[in-house]
């Protein structure tokens, strides 16, 4: 069988190298972050000079910050020299990430999977790229999306799943307390979401 060649005629290796890719948020002002954390704790009647609760602001400035920042990494992609043309899936990658409406962390496992055109991509960069939209304030169902538009923008794959399965804390540890919930979401794109029978394969793969 033929693989096709990614569409558009772009090159995915530029003579520069891989393209370096950064979360999409500024470099973090942590000594303000600190006295914001800090004026934040004592509206909520927190004494900060009781004994471990002192350099909080700060440990709480720099945790933020952390969740908010994706390291960055080279999206590096080889070309499918072979005409390999079944899926690639990647199971069980853990992430965490931050729900935008109360700031508090999902957690939880992605499969993701393509089914490969003209390149083939490194496979740790499917974590890479799961992590690149946890990192930042998300609903599960956006970064699902995110994660499937991204490879299918930037490998040109013939199709791309994504599912992702989470509990958030802001259902389990306030609010409702519905300990032990989680939540599935999906994407799917291309002939993974167009062909039954490659789709059945993929969400077999991804809830079996
Ligand atoms: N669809 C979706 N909703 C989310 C996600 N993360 C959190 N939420 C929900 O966002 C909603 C925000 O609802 P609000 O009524 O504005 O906030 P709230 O008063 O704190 O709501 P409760 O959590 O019900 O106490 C809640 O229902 C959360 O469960 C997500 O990833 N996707
Ligand atoms: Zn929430």
């Amino acid at each position: 069988m033929t693989v096709p060649q990614p569409a558009g005629r772009r090159s995915l290796r530029p003579a520069t190298g891989p393209e370096v890719v950064t979360g999409p948020l500024p470099e973090p002002d942590l000594p303000a972050a600190t006295a914001a954390a800090r004026a934040f704790l004592e509206a909520l009647g927190m004494d900060l000079s009781a004994p471990g609760l002192d350099r909080t602001p700060d440990r709480m400035a720099r945790a933020y910050a952390e969740m908010f920042r994706p390291r960055p990494f080279e999206m590096t992609t080889f070309a499918n020299d072979e005409g390999y043309d079944e899926m690639v899936v990647a199971r069980d990658i853990p992430f965490t990430s931050v729900c935008e409406h109360h700031l508090l962390p999902f957690t939880g496992t992605a499969t993701v999977a393509y089914l490969p055109g003209g390149r083939i991509l490194g496979l740790s960069k499917l974590a890479r790229v799961v992590e690149l939209f946890a990192k930042r304030p998300q609903v599960q169902e956006r970064m699902t999306q995110q994660i499937a538009r991204y490879l299918q923008e930037h490998l040109a794959p013939r199709g791309v799943g994504v599912v992702l399965s989470a509990e958030h804390t802001c259902m389990t540890v306030r609010g409702v307390q519905a300990r032990g919930s989680s939540t599935t979401t999906s994407a799917l794109l291309g002939r993974v979401r167009e062909d039954a029978r490659t789709r059945q394969e993929f969400l077999a793969l991804a809830t079996g």
